[in-house]
């Protein structure tokens, strides 16, 4: 079986409603002539259409990018619609499933039906009627988001908790993270984030949480920051008297995320007999507290990291059992010097933010000063922007922050011309994702201005993107 995905540059259609082409279709079937027919049929109802020749490809597909209605066939070799269905309530929960149905195997559509999938549609297939199953789809989904974000927003102010951090930032880079933590959000699977330090991986844990709809705290634990041999303690709690110096019994984080979110930072950092007891933990529910009897819990995990976890357990250092368990949904927070476009948006955020802390008018930043923030490599990511646009408010005394408020770091660092570098014997194909990604982040996702940048045609693009499998392939 061909295992692949492709996506399709939605063509004119005479006259497709506005709300299909905000509407993004998966067709998954074993049989590409199936696939190819109702890829056409979506397509030219303006819908965004994806592909998919297996179940196992689909998963893919819906862990990249987010997918709003899903059309599978039931019968595939390997997994079928069915096990696709129950395997979307993790990775893509608020996607809504259609099947597609031979005649003879109604019961099992009325068992899919059961188990969540939104309609049954039997085969043959008739178009207008596939179609308006779609858009019914569609519709319930959108109701569906609407209803969460008014609840969310409801218990946002019934908590007074207003104070949730915004995340700023339009970069294709940043809102492919955000997409993917987003649609992960309402479901139980362990999400693993990956990215250097400072570019908001605790951020996006937070963010997780908050549309998780779960009611428990959001627990975050820095495991570089803890000295190795409390950290068992820490996170497992310990009963008095576990050990010298254990005066009285104490809860640990684990127990304090019931209900809720435990976020272990720097996953990396955790010792082989802690990795061990935390694959326990998350394979049966079970843990002992030092000193104490078996404890059950229930609560979501987010780990986070920068480092290289692959080279860690090539180097023996982290166990793969554990890496899978933790790798469910993998979200890539961009460093800070790929999104360039970011930049203006995260000082004017910072600038509110900060005059209004030091009960300062709001100020202003010069535009050699921002030119000079958006050419800088920013080694420590948001944090380190953050921290020099605090500095600036803090000390200023003008109305404008100009060169002068910037440290020497900035203002002296070497003008940036690409941050593109490879390191010898790349893959060519590597190369030129790289260089396709970084000019598209530069003309902020303008595939036609992208393009012309890299002298191709704007069909040259898009199926480079495909063959790349890059999820903007039909953005
Ligand atoms: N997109 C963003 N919008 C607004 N603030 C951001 C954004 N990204 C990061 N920040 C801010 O930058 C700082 C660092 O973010 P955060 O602690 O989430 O990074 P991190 O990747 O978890 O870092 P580390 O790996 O060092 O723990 C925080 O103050 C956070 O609020």
């Amino acid at each position: 079986m061909n295992d692949s995905s492709t996506t399709t540059p939605v063509p004119a259609a005479p006259t497709p409603s506005a709300a299909n082409a905000s509407t993004t279709v998966l067709v998954v079937d074993d049989e590409r002539e199936n696939l190819e027919a109702l890829e056409r049929i979506f397509a030219r109802e303006g819908f965004r259409v994806l592909t998919a020749e297996s179940g196992r490809r689909a998963l893919d597909v819906c862990r990249a990018q987010r997918v709003h209605v899903v059309v599978t066939d039931l019968m595939m070799p390997g997994m079928s619609g069915i096990d696709l269905l129950k395997a979307l309530e993790t990775v893509a929960p608020d996607a809504e499933v259609v099947l597609m149905t031979a005649y003879g195997t109604i019961e099992t559509a009325v068992e899919a039906m059961r188990a969540g999938a939104y309609d049954f549609v039997e085969k043959p297939l008739k178009r207008m009627q596939m179609v308006k199953t779609v858009q019914k789809a569609a519709e319930r989904h959108a109701l569906v988001a609407e209803n969460r974000t008014l609840k969310q927003e409801l218990s946002a102010l019934k908590s007074g908790s207003g104070g949730v951090r915004p995340i700023i930032g339009s970069s294709p880079a940043l809102r492919r993270a955000l997409d993917i933590a987003y649609q992960a959000a309402p479901s139980t699977a362990n999400v693993l984030v990956l990215g250097e330090s400072g570019t908001g991986k605790e951020l996006l844990a937070r963010a997780i949480h908050e549309r998780s709809g779960r009611g428990g705290a959001f627990v975050a634990v820095n495991l570089a920051a803890l000295p190795e041999t409390i950290v068992e303690g820490e996170l497992f709690g310990y009963e008095k008297g576990a050990f010298t110096g254990a005066v009285q019994k104490r809860e640990g984080r684990v127990a304090q995320a019931e209900g809720g979110t435990l976020f272990l930072d720097e996953i990396g950092e955790l010792s082989p007999q802690v990795q061990v007891k935390l694959l326990r933990l998350l394979q049966e529910g079970e843990y002992e507290p030092l000193g104490g009897r078996t404890r059950r819990a229930d609560f979501r995990l987010i780990a986070a990291t920068n480092k290289d976890l692959r080279q860690l357990i090539t180097e023996q250092r982290f166990r793969e059992d554990l890496y899978y368990r933790l790798n469910v949904i993998a979200i890539t927070s961009p460093p800070l010097r790929d999104r360039q476009g970011d930049v203006p948006l995260l000082v004017d955020h910072f600038l509110e933010v900060y005059c209004r802390k030091n009960g300062k008018p709001r100020m202003e930043l010069a535009r050699e000063a921002l030119e000079k923030l958006q050419d800088y490599s920013w080694p420590g990511n948001v944090r380190e922007l953050e921290n020099v646009i605090e500095r600036a408010v803090v000390l200023s005394r003008g109305a404008t922050l100009t060169l002068a408020d910037l440290p020497s770091q900035i203002t002296q660092a070497e003008r940036r011309g690409s941050d593109l570098s490879f390191s010898m014997g790349t893959p060519l194909e590597e190369i030129e994702r790289r260089v396709i990604r970084a000019t598209l982040d530069h003309t902020r996702g303008d595939k036609q201005l992208a393009a012309q940048l890299l002298g191709i045609s704007a069909r040259t693009i898009y199926r480079k993107l495909a063959d790349l499998n890059e999820p903007d392939a039909a953005e």
